[in-house]
């Protein structure tokens, strides 16, 4: 489901614009590293900040941090006393997101961790207010089940790319081998019926699952 090209205008247009740094990391990503399309970018980079900013969280967790630009919106909403703990797999990404985090002046609230998530998980047992759950989409669901014990009653999780290029809608015709696909689609589905959550798709970008904990 996307929009006209005039009505995303429109919307970007109508939506506050991003942070000077942040400009300047979006476009750092797009010269400088392949899949930059990854980031979050302008429009749910706010969205991001305006839901943290509505939480006020102490403690929030990301999955996911590619150059670090969704752990800078999320981290401006946190609480006084507020960390951001985000985890990265890619050791040649590490260098940028701290240089960014330190700009931002943000280093004693964004805690980076380079590693496999699901390892370095295991080492992080905080009762998380906020998820943003956006590393390797066929793994939502091992991400979802580790983490949702951690969350506390009334936490909410962020599931990016949960359209996947509209690929999960019943009308596209995935290939046996799409093994992504069919994770996201059963992922989707798992939390539409789990009685331990309430969530609401959001169709913006590539699908953002909003859940909250009961
Ligand atoms: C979609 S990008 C994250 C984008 C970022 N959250 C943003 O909005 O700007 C996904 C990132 O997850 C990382 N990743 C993939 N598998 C991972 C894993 N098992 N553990 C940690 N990070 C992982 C990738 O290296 C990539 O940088």
């Amino acid at each position: 489901m996307y929009l006209t090209d005039e009505a995303q205008a429109y919307a970007d247009q109508h939506t506050t614009p991003e942070s000077a740094l942040l400009a300047r990391l979006n476009r750092e990503t797009h010269v400088q590293l392949l899949h930059a399309r990854m980031l979050s970018g302008h429009a749910q980079g706010r969205l991001l900040s305006m839901l943290s900013h509505m939480i006020r969280p102490r403690r929030v967790l990301e999955l996911g941090t590619f150059t670090g630009y969704s752990a800078l919106c999320l981290a401006e909403g946190l609480a006084e006393e507020g960390v951001l703990h985000t985890i990265e797999q890619n050791p040649e990404l590490e260098s940028r997101i701290r240089r960014y985090v330190s700009e931002a002046g943000q280093e004693s609230r964004i805690q980076v961790h380079i590693g496999d998530a699901r390892h370095v998980l295991s080492s992080l047992a905080e009762p998380w207010d906020l998820v943003f759950i956006d590393a390797d989409k066929i793994n939502n669901d091992t991400y979802y089940e580790l983490v949702l014990p951690q969350v506390r009653p009334g936490g909410f999780l962020l599931i990016d790319n949960v359209l996947w290029g509209d690929k999960v809608l019943p009308s596209y015709s995935v290939k046996p081998s799409d093994k992504d696909t069919f994770a996201v689609r059963a992922f989707n589905d798992k939390v539409q019926a789990d009685d331990r959550v309430e969530n609401v798709f959001l169709p913006l970008r590539d699908g953002l699952l909003l859940v909250r904990k009961r």
